[in-house]
């Protein structure tokens, strides 16, 4: 069995990779980061070290690495062939990539090699985004041909892995938490045996959940911890106000999720409190920067801010705590991070409502930027 992945960083060689490996995959890495495609191509192994005591760490084997751009000929080839293809570039990548997915797709036309294409990136059916990049490519009939054997199931995953600072750039210092959860429903033909992945049939209230709850609740300590002077979510989990903050907002996600998808309320206190020792992780150094990254996309309609503040509103309930998340992510202003810069010029030229109607793409007086307009120019 063969999968190739896109994106050797931090998810691609610290989660997804390890999963595969475990499932006796041969495992080609695709990136764009020569060195790091360099590293791979010489390298027999690399580690994963566990942030937890007593530490412990795991030898990864059996992959190669190919350069996308510079070596498109051979990956469109293993494209070709390959059971599976991942990703782990960032949701915003995923239609560079399509090209080259699409090209191999094609070379299956005659034989009807079965794939399954698994995007695994934190997003609202991050596969079906990339789908529809790779269905231009195809004309009708052809698309009607390759969705016969082709699988495009979305996904969850969740890991935290920071930016990493190890000798060796290879190995990857993670926490022991993972879960890979793919939709059971999405695919055409045979399930691929990835042991350590978690067949859903209701993937929509998984990937919510752990959006809504991980990402938001990383989101609300990266945020105000930026705007209190703190370099590591470590540290900004470290301050009480923040904490208390923090659990208001996994508060009001909670009830939008206990609400919509009927989870267990015992169950969700128990997740809320799990996912928030995880950010207290004294083993881990992750940077305020990381996890702040991208403001722009983390304030889209469909992501972890926006859309359960939508969600309530649409319920008739109030969400100051996840309101004043949003108004401290319009404060973002970290020169380092593109989108941030993006995101202050936007808010430099226009009132804060069309600002608002540019970012989340909502209308300029819709409720929400109404409450959010409030809370900023308090
Ligand atoms: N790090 C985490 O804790 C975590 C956890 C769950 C999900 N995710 C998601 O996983 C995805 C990747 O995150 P990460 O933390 O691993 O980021 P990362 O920056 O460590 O890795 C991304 C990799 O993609 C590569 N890449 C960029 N453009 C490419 C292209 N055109 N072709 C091939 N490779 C390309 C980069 O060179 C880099 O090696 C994101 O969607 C992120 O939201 C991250
Ligand atoms: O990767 P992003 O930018 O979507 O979000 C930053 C972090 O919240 C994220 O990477 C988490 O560490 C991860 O989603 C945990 O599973």
């Amino acid at each position: 069995m063969k999968a190739v992945h896109f994106g050797a960083g931090n998810i691609g060689r610290g989660f997804i990779g390890q999963l595969l490996f475990h499932s006796g995959f041969e495992l080609i890495f695709a990136d764009v980061n020569k060195d790091i495609i360099d590293l791979l191509k010489r390298s027999g192994s690399y580690h994963i070290h566990y942030a937890e005591e007593p530490q412990r760490s795991e030898e990864i084997s059996g992959y190669t690495g190919l350069h996308s751009l510079e070596e498109k000929e051979a990956l469109e080839k293993e494209l070709a062939d390959a059971d599976i293809i991942t990703t782990a570039v960032g949701a915003p990548v995923l239609k560079h990539i399509a090209p080259a997915i699409a090209e191999g797709l094609r070379r299956r036309l005659n034989s009807k090699k079965p794939a399954a294409v698994i995007a695994c990136e934190n997003a609202v059916n991050g596969t079906d985004q990339l789908k529809s990049h790779i269905e231009a490519f195809f004309s009708e009939d052809e698309w009607k041909t390759i969705t016969s054997f082709v699988s495009f199931p979305n996904a969850a995953v969740d890991r935290i892995v920071p930016v990493q600072s190890l000798e060796n750039p290879l190995d990857v210092l993670v926490e022991p938490f993972y879960e890979w959860t793919i939709d059971r429903t999405g695919f055409v033909g045979d399930i691929p045996a990835i042991k350590e992945a978690h067949y859903v049939d209701n993937l929509d209230a998984y990937i919510e959940r752990k959006l809504f709850t991980v990402n938001t609740g990383h989101a609300a300590a990266a945020y105000y911890g930026y705007e209190k002077g703190y370099k590591t979510v470590q540290e900004a989990m470290a301050d009480e106000k923040i904490r208390i903050d923090l659990k208001q907002v996994l508060q009001e996600t909670g009830d939008l999720l206990i609400e919509k998808y009927g989870f267990d309320v015992q169950e969700h206190e128990a997740y809320i409190d799990t996912t928030l020792s995880r950010f207290q992780n004294p083993m881990l150094t992750d940077q305020i920067t990381r996890v702040a990254r991208q403001p722009l996309k983390k304030l889209g309609a469909g992501e972890r801010l926006i859309s359960p503040a939508l969600q309530l509103l649409s319920q008739g309930k109030e969400a100051p705590g996840l309101t004043g998340v949003i108004a401290s992510a319009l404060r973002y202003d970290e020169d380092s991070d593109e989108e941030a810069v993006q995101l202050q010029k936007l808010l430099h030229k226009h009132p804060i409502k069309e600002a608002l109607h540019q970012i989340t793409g909502l209308p300029a007086n819709h409720l929400l930027h109404q409450k959010i307009a409030a809370v900023f120019s308090s």
